[in-house]
Formats: structure tokens, C-alpha cells, sequence
């Protein structure tokens, strides 16, 4: 199994040589796995001026999966637009037509004192968020900063999905919910935009082919509010890009940290790239400081979606589980008076549990 790797900046190279470690493990298991590193974002601008240079491109394409990172910081902010980090993520998205991705947001038992909600509010809770993520505002065109006439300047994007894009996702996310609890909830901003009006109409046109899921819709900005409000409610999230990139973030502190949620971006094609939620995290880079596991759950995605080994998804599952139920925390997820490990540490920790699986 070809795996490309694509480590990007910030925490990014120090979470994925965790996510190595336990990949490690299952190779001297006799699973073959064959890993090419590649740079991506402010790494690759260093070497190349280009954030997705050709040749990282073509290895994902060519790979069963892509392992990805995460890329931006400060120093490249500055840059013109499309040699920033991020745009080279968006490129590489779109070329490989990743539009389904997948964001679980699951507490774990020992995590629940580790939210800020209550725990009466998170205990038990297992959302899934389905999140457009080649389409809407972050694609479309025209976009820029422009003067008006009144010789003002005016920054403009175009919030923009066609009937197909939205299809294609909307099944993803009645299909999920069929292997789930059957509750699909759509978010949207109809009230207010034609484009999510038509996201609205198109699911509700699809819901009859799924007569066993429930359908419901919610405005985003009462979805943000009922998430911290009683979450559980929620099985199934399917939103667009822009509502599903802030909404899985917010959905992220109900299971203690940002640094625990794994995604699956896939394509039509079973070709998927996995990655934690979370950017680079300037603030903390170089200090041992990241959570590597929502870096290794990534990996965990990745053998149930693209590898198709479950066995091994869920038996990394397991190691992170029997980790946390030992108390080894990183600082994100710590309480007051409990230790606290490093990235490295964490990432050892895990792959020492996997060999005792
Ligand atoms: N997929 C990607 O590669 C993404 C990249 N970015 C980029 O990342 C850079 C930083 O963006 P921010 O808005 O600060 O978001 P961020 O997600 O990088 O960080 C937000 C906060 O969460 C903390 N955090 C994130 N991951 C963590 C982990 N694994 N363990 C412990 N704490 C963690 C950070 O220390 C920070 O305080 C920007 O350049 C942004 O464009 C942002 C989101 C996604
Ligand atoms: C292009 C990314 C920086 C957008 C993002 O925040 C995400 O996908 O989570
Ligand atoms: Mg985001």
C-alpha cells in the first residue's frame, strides 16, 4: 500500500512523525506499507515558490492514500494569494475532487472532564460531520479586493454550488446516517442566501430515496447554538464548506480538544487524504507541546476508508482509547493535577499500546 506523506509546517511534521511511529509498528507486523514524504504549504514555498508543486501532486494522485499535516503560519501570510500554504491544500483538494469530509466528533469516556461543557452535556456524544469541501465561497469566482466607485476598496468572494455538488454530498451524508442512528440533519442559511436556498431544495429533493433517515434542516447560526446546547441531538451534520470548516471546530471543544478530531476527505474514486482538523498551530510548534491524536485517528480513518483494513482502524482506536484510560494526557486535554507528556511521548505511548493489541 502506497501511502503519500505530506508532513506541511508547524506542529504538522511533529504530529505525522507520531502518526510514522505507529504506521512503523504495523509495518514490522509484515504489513506492507510504503511511505513517500512530500512537501506542501510554507515548506514547499521554501524549496519550490510553489505551495503543491507538481511533483507532490502527482505522488498523491498516484497513491492509496495521502497522509497529510497541516501547512500556514505567519511567515507566509504576507505572500500573494495563491503562493500562500493554504491555497495549495484548496488546490489539492480540488484536484484530487475530495468533496466529502468526513469529521467525527466522539468523546471519549475518560475525555468528558476535559470539555468545557458540562458533562452531562458531552458524556456519550458521537456526531458526524459531513462537510462539503470543493465547492462554496472558498472556490468560487469572482473573488478579490477591487476599489468600488467611489473609490473605496472592496473585498468580494462568490458563494457558489451547483445541483450536482450538492447531490453528491447530500447522498454521502444520508448514507452515512444509514449505518448510523438514521438522523441527518442539513444546515444551511436559506433564509438569507439563494445559494443555500438551492442546498435546501436539493436535499429535500434526495431525502425520499432514504425513507428509513430523518431529514431535518437548521440555520447555521442556530446549529452553532445548539451545538454547545445539547449536542446530542445531533447524528449526522451535512453542511457546506465554510459552515462545516467553522462548525467541526466548534464541535471539536465538545470532545476536549481540537487536537483529538481526525477528518477523511474523499472522492468518487475511494482515493482519500486524512488529516487532522487543526492548522499548524504556530503558537505551539517546536515545544512538544501538539496532540498527535487526532493525527493518528486520521491514520485510523485512513486503513477504514482508503486501505480497507477495519481491523487495523479499529485496533489503532483501541490503542488511543487504552492510552487515555492509563491517564497519559498532553497539555490540551489535561486536567489541573494531572501529568502531562509530550508529542513525542504520546505518540510512543500509543504505538506501545497498538504492538499490545
Ligand atoms: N488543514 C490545515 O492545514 C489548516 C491550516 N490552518 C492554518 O494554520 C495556521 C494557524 O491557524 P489557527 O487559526 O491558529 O488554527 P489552529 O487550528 O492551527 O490552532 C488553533 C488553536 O488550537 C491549538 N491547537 C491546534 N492543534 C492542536 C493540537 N494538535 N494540539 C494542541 N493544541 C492544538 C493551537 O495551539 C491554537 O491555540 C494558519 O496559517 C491557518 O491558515 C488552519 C486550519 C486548517
Ligand atoms: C484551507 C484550510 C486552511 C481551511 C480549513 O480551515 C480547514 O479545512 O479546516
Ligand atoms: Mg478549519
Amino acid at each position: 500500500m502506497k501511502i503519500a506523506v505530506l508532513p506541511g509546517d508547524g506542529i504538522g511534521p511533529e504530529i505525522v512523525a507520531e502518526a510514522i511511529k505507529i504506521l512503523e509498528v504495523l509495518r514490522a507486523e509484515g504489513i506492507s506499507l510504503e511511505l513517500d514524504v512530500a512537501p506542501v504549504g510554507g515548506a514547499a514555498v521554501d524549496q519550490t515558490g510553489d505551495p503543491l508543486p507538481p511533483s507532490t501532486l502527482t505522488l498523491c494522485e498516484q497513491a492509496d492514500a495521502v497522509l497529510f499535516g497541516a501547512i500556514g503560519g505567519p511567515r507566509y501570510d504576507t505572500l500573494p494569494r495563491e503562493q500562500r500554504p493554504e491555497r495549495g491544500l484548496l488546490r489539492l483538494r480540488k484536484a484530487m475532487d475530495l468533496f466529502a469530509n468526513l469529521r467525527p466528533a466522539q468523546v471519549f469516556p475518560e475525555l468528558v472532564a476535559a470539555s468545557t461543557l458540562r458533562p452531562e452535556v458531552v458524556s456519550g456524544l458521537d456526531i458526524l460531520i459531513v462537510r462539503e469541501l470543493t465547492g462554496d465561497i472558498y472556490f468560487g469566482e469572482p473573488r478579490g479586493i477591487r476599489t468600488n466607485g467611489a473609490g473605496e476598496r472592496e473585498g468580494f468572494n462568490t458563494m457558489v454550488y451547483s445541483e450536482s455538488e450538492i447531490r453528491r454530498v447530500a447522498h454521502w451524508g444520508f448514507q452515512a446516517a444509514m449505518r448510523r442512528q438514521r438522523r441527518l440533519c442539513s444546515v444551511d442559511k436559506m433564509n438569507v442566501l439563494e445559494c443555500t436556498q438551492l442546498w435546501r431544495d436539493v436535499v429535500t429533493e434526495i431525502a425520499p430515496e432514504y425513507p428509513e433517515v430523518t431529514l431535518s434542516h437548521m440555520l447555521v447560526d442556530n446549529a452553532a447554538m445548539q451545538l454547545v446546547r445539547h449536542p446530542r441531538q445531533f447524528d449526522v451534520i451535512v453542511t457546506g464548506n465554510l459552515f462545516g470548516d467553522i462548525l467541526s471546530d466548534e464541535a471539536s471543544m465538545l470532545t476536549g480538544s481540537i487536537g483529538m478530531l481526525p477528518s477523511a476527505s474523499l472522492n468518487a474514486r475511494g482515493q482519500g487524504l486524512y488529516e487532522p482538523i487543526h492548522g499548524s498551530a504556530p503558537d505551539i510548534a517546536g515545544q512538544g507541546k501538539a496532540n498527535p491524536l487526532a493525527q493518528i485517528l486520521s491514520v485510523a480513518m485512513m486503513f477504514r476508508y482508503s486501505l480497507h483494513r477495519s481491523d487495523l482502524a479499529e485496533r489503532i482506536e483501541e490503542a488511543v482509547r487504552s492510552v487515555l484510560a492509563q491517564g497519559i494526557r498532553t497539555a490540551d486535554i489535561a486536567q489541573a493535577g494531572e501529568g502531562i507528556v509530550s508529542t513525542g511521548q504520546m505518540g510512543d505511548a500509543v504505538a506501545t499500546a497498538l504492538r499490545a493489541h
